[in-house]
């Protein structure tokens, strides 16, 4: 029997969610959101010129299980700064990438530039659950979410002055988040009902966005030839985990990505 991995991640992240919002109820979480500090510009770092670079605090993947074995996030937080990262993804999903908001609370104490909080969000709970604990971006997953649930969705994010990282594997799942009104589009490499990756899904896919849309090449990378190639391709970011966390050396891998994306010869996002 396929078994369908993104169903059973949902399936998991529901059960918690629920126990979440038993222990904090949402107008609690509500009220935790309005009183933390102002969302960061993620749209002003997605603009700055060269491919940009968003580090992602992963402990673990459901394909590769531990990855590095992080004992502090806030270290590792703080490398990718040093490194000139743009953005930082935190992983929060407990049961099969052992992350928490605890890690998203140790690196938003850690570090200045603005915060990507990775999950699967189903509810706008999670939204307000992100704010409070300082994110400033937040993951949509297009093929995990009904239309009408993934424009709440982004609207509750934008309602929040915070932006929404709408992530897409197929061209019809491009058009879904074009039509929610998605203004940052990341394609993921990795199709999560199968995790097979396939590095061609970018030049497939964002050529045929709209200029004005924010494009972001999502899992896979290896290092800066990786960059280059997406860059060819039109990406104004690369989102990488694995690599910078099996690196040895995050502050320099993320330094040796940087340097390649404001590179002259890097080809531009046409905007
Ligand atoms: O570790 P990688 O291959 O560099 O990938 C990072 C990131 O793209 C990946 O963690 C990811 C992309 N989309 C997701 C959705 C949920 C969980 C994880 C992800």
């Amino acid at each position: 029997m396929r078994v369908n991995v993104l169903e059973s991640i949902l399936e998991g992240v529901r059960a918690d969610l629920a126990a979440r919002e038993a222990q904090t109820p949402l107008a609690e979480i509500k009220e935790l959101a309005a009183r933390a500090a102002a969302p960061r510009d993620v749209m002003a770092a997605m603009r700055a010129p060269g491919v940009g670079v968003i580090a992602e605090v992963k402990r673990r993947s459901p394909s590769k299980g531990e990855l590095a074995g992080i004992t502090d996030p806030a270290e590792l937080a703080r490398d990718y700064e040093a490194g000139g990262a743009r953005v930082i993804s935190v992983l929060t999903e407990e049961r099969r990438f052992g992350g928490s908001l605890a890690d998203l609370d140790a690196v938003r104490a850690a570090v200045d530039v603005p915060l990507l909080r990775k999950d699967f969000m189903v509810s706008p709970y999670q939204i307000h659950e992100a704010r409070a604990h300082g994110a400033d971006m937040i993951l949509l997953i297009v093929a995990a979410l009904e239309q009408n649930v993934l424009e709440a969705l982004l609207d509750r994010a934008e309602s929040l002055g915070m932006t929404a990282l709408v992530e897409v594997h197929t061209a019809e799942e491009a058009d879904r988040a074009l039509e929610a009104g998605a203004q940052v589009i990341g394609v993921n490499a990795r199709d999560l009902t199968t995790l097979e990756v396939d590095r061609d899904c970018f030049g497939r896919i964002a050529p045929g966005l709209p200029s004005e849309v924010i494009k972001i090449a999502e899992s896979g990378v290896r290092g800066p030839s990786d960059l280059m190639t997406y860059a060819g391709y039109g990406a104004d970011a690369v989102l990488v985990g694995e690599g910078l966390v099996t690196s040895g050396n995050p502050r320099g891998a993320v330094t040796q990505l940087v340097t390649a994306g404001s590179h002259p010869a890097c080809p531009r996002p046409s905007r």
